[in-house]
């Protein structure tokens, strides 16, 4: 921790979707933290021109909890409607932030929701910020994993087409999420050691090899090696039934092969107030749970709850990764 209270940026995402109204929702709720608001003025209403400019030189005597980082917009910005030309502010305002989380001036960063068509209608080829950031901080196995309450769900491969889920799931890809799994669960969550159910990839688990054989040739030989390693795993279970309370209720995480086996299930639960978190970084990012909203953008109608709930988990695990 840089200072006595977390400082901790925030990107507000898509200026034409929702993540900018949002902002509005966190002055004044988090006063034993500092707030770097990493945007165009222009798309914070009111706030961008009452909140103070971020001093990174003066930060440990700046008593304010909300201050702006500003970034400028390449075209100004009408609620709903997306503009390619503000992809590279979007991805610029995310650059500023993972930079000043590896030099120390943040402790960690909150992501609103971005768009990741209308980036990639840019020209910048774009998957998620789970993937971006991994390559801006050199890190080579991001894994995605989405909290809501006692629920967490982690993800074998995060943004893919379905039909190349299979081939991505190597005994490589496996080992090192899971390693990275049970290493930030223990560090960010105290759990020692954190007990993980594994799901298969194929319906029933493959069914014994007659509905696929990646459990028996990848999932099952992985897992016993990692048994090995101390590793408290259980699995490969079917996708269906591991989601049953008395399942759940003797786990501490659940990893799943690929998004929409773990995800849906996960929103179902917790939608509004769960958060992603990116482990396997060397900065602590947590995001929302939903996405840019174009449908609600400019009508103040959105909900905060997942935009809250994220910087309260990077708020915590800021202590709890010291
Ligand atoms: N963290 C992120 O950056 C993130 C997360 C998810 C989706 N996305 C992106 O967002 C874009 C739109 O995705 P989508 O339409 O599938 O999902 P979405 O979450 O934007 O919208 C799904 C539905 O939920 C509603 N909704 C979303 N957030 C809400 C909130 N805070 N309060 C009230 N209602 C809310 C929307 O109005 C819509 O009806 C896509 O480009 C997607 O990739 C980004
Ligand atoms: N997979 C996330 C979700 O469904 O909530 C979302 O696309 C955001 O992913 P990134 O954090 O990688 O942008």
């Amino acid at each position: 921790m840089t200072g006595q209270r977390p400082c901790i940026a925030i990107t507000p995402g898509e200026p034409a979707g929702i993540g900018p109204e949002l902002i509005t929702h966190l002055v004044d709720a988090f006063p034993a933290a500092r707030l770097v608001i990493v945007a165009d003025p222009a798309v914070l209403g009111d706030l961008g021109r009452d909140a103070p400019l971020f001093d990174p030189d003066a930060r440990e005597q700046t008593a304010d909890s909300l201050t702006l980082w500003p970034v400028p917009l390449a075209q100004s910005v009408q609620p709903g409607r997306l503009d390619p030309a503000n992809a590279p502010y979007v991805l610029e305002t995310l650059r500023t932030a993972v930079e000043g989380c590896l030099s120390g001036v943040f402790d960690a960063m909150v992501t609103g929701p971005v768009h990741k068509g209308v980036i990639n209608e840019s020209g910048q080829a774009f998957t998620g910020h789970t993937e971006f950031l991994a390559a801006l901080t050199d890190a080579p196995t991001p894994v995605m994993m989405l909290v809501a309450d006692t629920l967490r769900v982690a993800l074998v491969t995060t943004h893919l087409p379905l039909k190349d889920v299979p081939a991505a799931i190597t005994r490589e890809r496996l080992t090192a999420v899971l390693r990275i799994l049970d290493a930030d669960l223990r560090r960010f969550y105290g759990l020692r050691p954190p007990r993980i159910l594994v799901t298969g990839l194929n319906p029933h688990a493959g069914e014994g090899g007659h509905m696929g054989q990646e459990e028996i040739a990848v999932i099952e030989p992985t897992l016993a090696s990692l048994r090995d390693e101390g590793l408290t795993l259980t699995g490969p279970m079917p996708a269906d039934t591991l989601f049953t309370p008395h399942h759940l209720a003797e786990a501490d995480a659940v990893l799943a092969m690929y998004h929409d086996q773990g995800l849906p299930v996960l929103k179902h639960a917790g939608f509004g107030r769960a958060v992603n978190v990116t482990l396997g970084l060397p900065i602590i990012r947590t995001s929302v749970d939903h996405g840019t909203a174009l449908d609600l953008a400019g009508q103040h109608r959105a909900d905060a709850g997942s935009l809250k709930a994220a910087v309260t988990e990077a708020i915590r695990m800021t202590q709890a990764g010291r």
